[in-house]
Order: structure tokens, then C-alpha cells, then sequence
């Protein structure tokens, strides 16, 4: 008790401490025992809090510095390569999104031309056929009926991921409807995990109902993604994989376009083992498919609020592609400008990560006082979107014109996270940019979608993606 007082009293005046604290429990009030709900709108609270400084938050002993100051972010995010602890409750503590930073960089480096700008236009005909086998799943629904589009969207991105970064068909696998599932739980132990400083500990995690529960879907994410590792294990022992790169590959410095599986499987320049091999394959099917259909659910859902706005990306959408079946390029999609402005508005409002966490690996200076090295920093990004300071009095409310190249000028970058920032950001941002316009091109041309869902009741659930509660529920019917 005395420690935990001395400690809390340590830190200058500047960085504050979340309320209620208690000695030895911290902050853990404001987790322990509540709804999924509750623990966002606390989450959120803090960091509210937080807009000109950091402040502390006490998860039993340990300290979480949390900010939502925009410089603060960006010194912590381009400082602070590291990812701290918390992220192994994800179990793949060997793929690229969770990986301590000395295997993260070599990593990083071998799989960054695998998502270079040559590469993703490659894969535009295949983000179209799979919307179009997503359009034939919708167009068996009645008009009319209430359903959860992210259902069908996060089928549609599993398609797009595995066609595109592995090279197969996800329909040649059974059980895809179950392994989607088990992907969302996957997420939802992990961040129950990190709020529970007590489940921190493994010797009492192991005793507990959720590792009961987490290692049964953990196992089944395990089977399913080593079909994924066998189907292109054989594929690669048949030579149907590029086993060497060329020596102008190599001369390039691998920034020539290669597939993902390629880049894993046969690299020469670094060699990645069979648990590393696993682990990407993992994060690369859990970061590019709940996240890609979140985001298209949350823009599907704002259009259907706002009827004026969809029908101005319909408009936008027709005039680029007027014929039924439209010829999608890489330079046709550049030119729905007003459509990326809507979809950069609803991941502002929306941001599917809202909140990152990152490791320092030096002492660093901030608020007036030196942090040791190995301290942890919250980013809030949902927190960071929604300041009225950066994005006006009237933050909350859905404007697509605040991404217009004027009123975007002199913004800083570091105000718009939705890809987070620093050189270790999404690998798959402008991945997910291209698919999620290649869906909303087809979807907005074939439907016309309403919700009953107000923007006022929306709640969301503390999770390591923004989970809607209700789910996004939709209505639609076929356009003339
Ligand atoms: C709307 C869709 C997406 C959003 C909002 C999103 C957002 C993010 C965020 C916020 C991070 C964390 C970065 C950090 O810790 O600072 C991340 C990491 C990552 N994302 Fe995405 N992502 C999306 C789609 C994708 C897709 C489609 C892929 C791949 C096909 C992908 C692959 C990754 C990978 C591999 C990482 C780890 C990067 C690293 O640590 O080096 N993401 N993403």
C-alpha cells in the first residue's frame, strides 16, 4: 500500500492520474466488473482527459501513459517502436503486429514489397470477382430484411485476403462461417485479458474460465490457419512458389513486387522459421479481414443515416462508372474523390483501431519528467479524432467536406490515425483503401441502404477493433 502511494506521488503534476484510484488496485475500478460498454466509455474518458499532457492509468501496479495530444502522439509513435506485453495475450507473438522489435524489423523489411503500390493493382480484378460473389450471397436476401452486413463483408475480405496475399480460394476450406467467428472472439479475449491486470499473470490466467474458453477458439484459429500453412507448404515443395529471388531482386533491395506468401516462404535474404511463417500467416488473416469489413460496415452505416450524402456517392460512383458492369481500374478509383472523403469521415468518427499501445526502448523525456525505458504509452486515437480543436466545435458530427484538399491543408498527419503512424504503421493501409472502395463501387451501384440505427444510440465495446453493439444492421433493396 505504502509503495503504491509512494509511486502514484512520484511523477510531477503534469501527469495526472485517472479517478477512482486506490492503493494497489490503481484504476482497476473503472474495468473490473463492467459491461464491455462501460469499460470503453471509461477507456475514452481517460484519454479525454488527457489532450495537453499524459496521464496515468494504474492497472493494478502497472502504469499505462495515456495521451490524446496530437505532438505527444507523434513523438511516442515515431520513438517508440515497441510493442509491450499486452499484445502477446494475442498468441502470435512472432507475426509482424505483435513482434518485439528486433525480429520486427528484419520482418518488416523482408514483407513491405509484398504491399508496395505494384503489387495491390495487381490484385484489382480479384477484389472485384469476390464483391461480385458477396453481391450474389446479398442479392439471395428479400428486400427489406434487417441484416448484419459486417457478416457478409468480413466473408467478402476473408475471400479478398486469402485469394490475394496466399494465393488460394477460401470456399476450397469447410467451416468459414465458424472461423469468422472464432475470429472475432480471437480479438475479444485478448482485450478482456489486457484489462485485467490479474489475468496479466499466467499462473492465475491458466485457472481461469476465459483461458478455458480462448484456448478452445485459439485452437480452432490453429487448425484453420494450418490448412492455410500446409496448402502453401505443398505448393512451395512442388516449386509452384518462387523458391530464389532473382539477382535483380536482391539488387533492388526486395523492393520489387512480391507476392506475401512468396516473401515468406522464400525469402533468401532472411530466412523466416516455421513458427514465424505461422504467426504471420495468422496476423495477416486477423488484421486484414475484421478490420477491412469494419471499416466498409461502419461507411455502409453512415450512408444509410444520411441519405443525402449516399446518394452523392452514387452520383460520384455512376458518373466514373456508368455501365452496369464497370471496367474498375487502379486509375478509375482514383478518381472517386468525394467517395474517399466519405470513407476517410467515417473512419475518423469510426476509427477501427481506437486505441494503441506502444513500448519505449530508451528513457524519454515528456511532460517535464524523464520516463524510463520499457514504459507503456496508450495513443488515443478514437479520443485524437474527436478533438474539437483539431476538428472543430462540431467534431462529432459526420462532414465529409473536412477531408477536402482545402480544409486538409496543414492538417498534421498525426491528427488522422486510422492506419496509426510512424514507420511502424498498418502494413496493409492502402490495401484496405483500394478493396474497401472496390466493395462500396459494387455495393453502391446495386443497392440503395437504410438503417433504423441512430447515430445518438451507437455504444461500443472495449475491444482491440471497434465492436458496434447490436451489430451494423442495415436494410436494402436493388436499385432500377
Ligand atoms: C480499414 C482497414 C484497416 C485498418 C483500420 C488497419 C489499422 C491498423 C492499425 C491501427 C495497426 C497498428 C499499428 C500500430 O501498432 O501502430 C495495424 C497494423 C497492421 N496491419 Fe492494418 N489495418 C487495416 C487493414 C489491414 C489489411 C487489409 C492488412 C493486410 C492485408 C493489414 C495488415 C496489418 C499488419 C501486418 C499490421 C502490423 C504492422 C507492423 O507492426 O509492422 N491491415 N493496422
Amino acid at each position: 500500500v505504502i509503495w503504491s502511494i509512494v509511486e502514484k506521488n512520484s511523477y510531477p503534476q503534469t501527469i495526472g492520474v485517472a479517478e477512482p484510484w486506490y492503493p494497489l488496485i490503481g484504476n482497476g475500478l473503472l474495468f473490473l466488473g463492467q459491461t464491455d460498454v462501460k469499460k470503453f466509455q471509461n477507456v475514452q474518458k481517460v484519454f479525454s482527459a488527457a489532450t495537453e499532457d499524459l496521464v496515468r492509468v494504474y492497472l493494478g501496479p502497472k502504469i499505462i501513459f495515456l495521451t490524446s495530444d496530437v505532438n505527444m502522439a507523434q513523438t511516442i509513435m515515431t520513438n517508440c517502436m515497441e510493442k509491450p506485453y499486452l499484445y502477446e495475450f494475442l498468441n502470435l507473438k512472432k507475426g509482424l503486429f505483435a513482434a518485439k522489435l528486433p525480429l520486427w524489423k528484419g520482418q518488416r523489411k523482408a514483407l513491405n514489397p509484398a504491399f508496395n503500390m505494384k503489387i495491390l493493382e495487381s490484385f484489382v480484378p480479384t477484389f472485384c470477382v469476390v464483391t461480385k460473389n458477396m453481391l450474389q450471397r446479398l442479392d439471395a436476401i428479400p428486400a427489406g430484411e434487417t441484416i448484419n452486413i459486417m457478416e457478409y463483408l468480413s466473408r467478402c475480405t476473408l475471400e479478398m485476403v486469402c485469394a490475394t496475399t496466399f494465393e488460394f480460394d477460401v470456399n476450397d476450406f469447410s467451416k468459414v462461417d465458424e472461423m469468422l467467428n472464432n475470429m472475432e472472439w480471437f480479438f475479444y479475449y485478448a482485450a478482456k485479458r489486457m484489462l485485467k491486470f490479474q489475468y496479466h499473470l499466467d499462473f492465475i490466467y491458466r485457472w481461469t474460465k476465459d483461458y478455458r474458453e480462448q484456448k478452445s477458439v485459439l485452437e480452432f484459429v490453429d487448425t484453420y490457419g494450418m490448412q492455410v500453412y500446409n496448402k502453401a507448404n505443398e505448393k512451395y515443395d512442388k516449386g509452384l512458389l518462387t523458391k530464389d529471388q532473382n539477382e535483380d531482386d536482391i539488387k533492388e533491395g526486395f523492393r520489387k513486387p512480391q507476392l506475401f506468401v512468396n516473401q515468406i516462404f522464400t525469402n533468401t535474404m532472411r530466412k523466416f522459421d516455421r513458427e514465424e511463417i505461422i504467426h504471420n500467416i495468422f496476423t495477416i488473416l486477423g488484421a486484414g479481414t475484421d478490420t477491412s469489413a469494419t471499416g466498409v460496415s461502419y461507411i455502409l452505416l453512415q450512408l444509410a443515416m444520411y441519405p443525402s450524402y449516399q446518394q452523392k456517392v452514387y452520383e460520384e460512383i455512376m458518373k466514373v462508372f456508368p455501365e452496369a458492369e464497370p471496367h474498375i481500374t487502379p486509375e478509375s478509383l482514383k478518381r472517386l474523390q468525394y467517395t474517399e472523403m466519405v470513407m476517410n469521415e467515417c473512419l475518423r468518427l469510426y476509427p477501427i483501431a481506437p486505441n494503441l499501445l506502444r513500448e519505449s526502448t530508451e528513457d524519454i523525456t515528456l511532460c517535464g519528467a524523464r520516463i524510463p525505458k520499457g514504459s507503456i504509452f496508450g495513443i488515443g486515437i478514437y479520443a485524437i479524432h474527436r478533438r474539437k480543436d483539431i476538428w472543430g466545435p462540431d467534431a462529432d458530427r459526420f462532414d465529409p467536406e473536412r477531408f477536402s484538399p482545402e480544409r486538409s491543408a496543414g492538417r498534421n498527419p498525426f491528427a488522422f490515425l486510422v492506419f496509426s503512424g510512424g514507420s511502424r504503421n498498418c502494413l496493409g493501409g492502402r490495401y484496405a483503401m483500394i478493396s474497401m472502395k472496390i466493395m462500396l463501387v459494387y455495393l453502391m451501384k446495386r443497392y440503395h441502404f437504410k438503417t433504423k440505427i441512430r447515430e445518438e444510440d451507437m455504444r461500443f465495446h472495449f475491444e482491440i477493433i471497434l465492436r458496434l453493439e447490436g451489430g451494423h444492421l442495415v436494410q436494402f433493396e436493388k436499385r432500377q
